[in-house]
């Protein structure tokens, strides 16, 4: 199984591989600007807090994050240190291993339980991505590797922890729309949803400004929780520039993912971001979970969000066949969304 990791620890890499050297994505690097601080941070606990004033208020910070970012930080979520660090340290376990120890996950389509592999599609990326991957479709039905050892429990605490707390947040966001707090679990079939385990590998590179992670791109699903080890690379666009994350400590990322947009007729914009490489010496994991409705859900604008002022902006599409559209792509910004956009 070829991975990047590979590449780089097979020889001593002296120059980048044509097919990695990305021509137009890097070219903003330094008109990038650091506004890190002003990324809205909302606070999990005053969510479920039995105060309704701080409850209250919370939820409206939380709109305000949807609607004007599509993209906050997350803190006193409850999901313990010790957990998030064991799911990191296991997954750089999990890429450390022989390729013959993970023969059970080289699923080559979506929907295979398990995979592994590099870039994003290599069957129809032109520039190949400084990234390998291992997915698991973790619900309704929980998928892991059986190597290496505790990896499969750790990750199944894990996403049943994420789930837990993307309940709270599409409940409170039920309620940022006026919606019933229910609305959303209730359109989405969120209890019984498909739920995707994405850990991304940036292996070191010595020239990494030749090189993209993953580029720019909105996730498919309602949500995503995202956590990272020390490095950073995340960036998001904001008002038409790019941001780098710089998560707070023991936050989780939350962002965006297309089918609010879709579900909010585009009042909650799923939120463009990509993957830049600045690991030179280590490498760099990212653990997200994609969380949406059931596979056979069809996904359409909130009948309740509709007017005659506000007709529905996207076709309906079924949560499956979006995914794969997505799949049969090159990943880029909002194509897939433009393709059922009316
Ligand atoms: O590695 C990251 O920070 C982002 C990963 C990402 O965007 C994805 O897996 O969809
Ligand atoms: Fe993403």
């Amino acid at each position: 199984m070829f991975s990047v990791k590979r590449l780089v620890e097979s020889n001593s890499l002296k120059s980048i591989p044509s097919n990695y050297i990305c021509h137009n994505e890097n070219e903003d690097y330094d008109s990038m600007v650091n506004e890190t601080e002003n990324i809205p941070t909302i606070d999990f606990s005053k969510l479920i807090s039995s105060n309704s004033n701080d409850r209250s208020m919370e939820i409206q910070k939380l709109g305000d994050a949807c609607r004007d970012w599509g993209f906050f930080m997350l803190i006193n979520h409850g999901v313990s240190e010790t957990l998030r660090a064991e799911v990191l340290r296991l997954s750089q376990c999990f890429f450390d291993l022989p390729s013959e120890e993970k023969k059970e996950c080289i699923g080559e389509k979506l929907f295979d339980p398990i995979r592994c592999g590099t870039s994003f599609n290599i069957k129809v990326d032109k520039t190949h991505y400084w990234r390998d991957f291992l997915k698991c479709h973790v619900h309704p039905h929980f998928h892991a590797p059986s190597n290496p050892l505790g990896f499969s429990e750790t990750l199944e605490e894990y996403v049943t922890k994420n789930r837990e707390v993307i309940g709270e947040l599409l409940k409170a966001i039920s309620l940022t729309l006026s919606l019933e707090e229910n609305s959303i679990h209730n359109m989405m079939n969120v209890e019984s949803g498909s739920q995707l385990l994405v850990i991304n590998y940036y292996p070191p590179c010595p020239k990494p400004e030749l090189v993209m992670g993953l580029p720019a791109h909105t996730d498919h699903g309602l949500l995503t929780l995202l956590m990272q080890n020390e490095l950073g690379g995340l960036q998001i666009e904001h008002d038409g520039k790019w941001i780098p994350v710089n998560p707070l400590p023991n936050s989780f990322l939350v962002n965006t993912g297309d089918h609010l947009e879709i579900l909010t007729n585009g009042k909650y914009k799923s939120v463009v971001h990509r993957a830049i490489v600045m690991n030179k010496k280590a490498a760099r994991i990212s653990v997200g979970t994609a969380n949406g409705p059931t596979l056979d859900t069809i996904v359409s604008p909130a009948p309740e969000l509709l007017s005659e002022d506000n007709p529905s902006a996207y076709r309906g599409i079924q949560y499956k066949d979006y995914l794969l559209l997505q799949q049969s792509r090159e990943l880029e910004r909002k194509s897939c969304l433009d393709y059922i956009r009316i």
